[in-house]
């Protein structure tokens, strides 16, 4: 029997690494919820099987209810609450794709790294549109399965609305997610997101490039100036675009109001909290799948906007480059890189 909740018919779009897991918490809480997803064998495989969720101490198992993406042309009754897990680049076609199978007074909700509630806004209207930050350390390798390595009680979400009228409504949104994590709504969702591009800026796809785990990564200690420079030039540009600082992810008050120590301790939480000693960024996870990675949304935003206000991002314009050049296949991903970032970086700092 399904909960009596605000939101009856709720969908994921995108069931990946980190979308399946939350999605397989809604179900297990007994929410009538809709996993869709583009790749075939991952819903072919979660149909015949159900989906697995490996965490640290426990493993969940529920049958759950999958759709392929060419589904969606049939699907007859709206959905009232949409959760977009998709990669940032994929946000436009997939919030095109459920606009119309969104009910007039649901809400599509942004659950990625980079700033798509505002493409998400344009699709679907600011009044229909949930941002959110997400904070957890999750992969998925095989059709089906997913490793989650942060557990619901080290999990977290903020989430505030787009349209300020809609913001009473967030708790409700607030309530179904926090079953799989803790939540805070937030007033100011720009900045919020902001917040988490900075640490992403820093610790995504520098960590990929050297092709290595994001812990092993921040402990050598030039390429930790790499990382935080990236970081450094994103504040810049969040700040540029109107945010202000703000502690996130659980984070205590704001320690410091410099805008660049308090760069070092939102990365240091990262590491500190939601990162293990194993854990690759999901961009390094798209690389060794073969895959593309939220390059322009993250390193590739922060180039754009200040250079929009004649200012320069050195340091992640060099990330974008040599990011490119492993996606078009001209750059091995290696260690070796390093050596050639932390080289751009001392030139940029003599
Ligand atoms: N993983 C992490 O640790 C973290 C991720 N995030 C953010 O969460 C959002 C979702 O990321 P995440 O869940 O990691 O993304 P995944 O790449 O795991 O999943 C996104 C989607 O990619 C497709 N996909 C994944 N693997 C394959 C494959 N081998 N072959 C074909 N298709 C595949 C699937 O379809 P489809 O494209 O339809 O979705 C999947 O739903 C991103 O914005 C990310 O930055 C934030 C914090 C940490
Ligand atoms: C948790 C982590 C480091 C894992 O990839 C991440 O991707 C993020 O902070 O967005």
């Amino acid at each position: 029997m399904t909960k009596h909740t605000p939101f009856p018919r709720i969908a994921f779009i995108g069931t990946g690494a980190q979308g399946a897991s939350i999605a397989a918490d809604f179900t297990l809480a007994g929410l009538d919820v809709t996993f869709i997803d583009q790749w075939p064998a991952h819903v072919e495989a979660m149909r015949a099987n159900g989906l697995t969720v490996n965490m640290p101490t426990r493993q969940l198992h529920t049958p759950v209810k999958a759709l392929h993406l060419c589904e969606i042309a049939e699907i007859k009754e709206p959905f009232d609450l949409v959760f977009m897990v998709v990669k940032a680049y994929d946000t436009r076609w997939a919030a095109e794709m459920i606009k119309p199978v969104l009910a007039e007074h649901g809400f599509v909700v942004g659950l990625q790294n980079g700033m798509t509630q505002e493409a998400i806004a344009e699709i679907v209207g600011k009044h229909r549109t949930i941002g959110a930050v997400i904070e957890i350390a999750s992969n998925m390798w095989e059709p089906g399965i997913t490793t989650r390595q942060n557990d619901t009680d080290e999990s977290w979400f903020a989430l505030g609305a787009l349209d300020p009228e809609q913001q009473p409504r967030v708790e409700e949104v607030a309530n179904i997610l926090r079953h799989s994590g803790t939540v805070e709504v937030v007033e100011d969702i720009h900045s919020a997101k902001w917040m988490k591009l900075v640490v992403n800026a820093a610790e995504l796809i520098p960590s990929a490039i050297i092709d290595t785990a994001l812990n092993d990564a921040a402990r050598q200690p030039e390429f930790l100036e790499v990382m935080r420079k990236a970081g450094y030039e994103a504040m810049d540009a969040a700040l540029a675009d109107g945010a202000t600082v703000m502690p996130i992810i659980g984070m205590p008050p704001v320690m410091s109001n410099h805008p660049e120590r308090f760069v070092d301790e939102i990365f240091d939480e990262v590491l500190r909290t939601f990162s293990r000693e194993d854990t690759l960024t999901t961009s390094l996870q798209d690389w060794r799948k073969g895959r593309r990675a939220e390059v322009d949304e993250v390193n590739g935003l922060v180039v754009d906007i200040l250079e929009a206000k004649g200012k320069a991002a050195p340091m992640n314009r060099k990330v974008v480059e040599m990011a490119k050049e492993i996606e078009a296949g001209k750059r091995v991903l290696s260690p070796a890189n390093s050596d050639e970032l932390v080289a751009h970086y001392r030139g940029l700092v003599q």
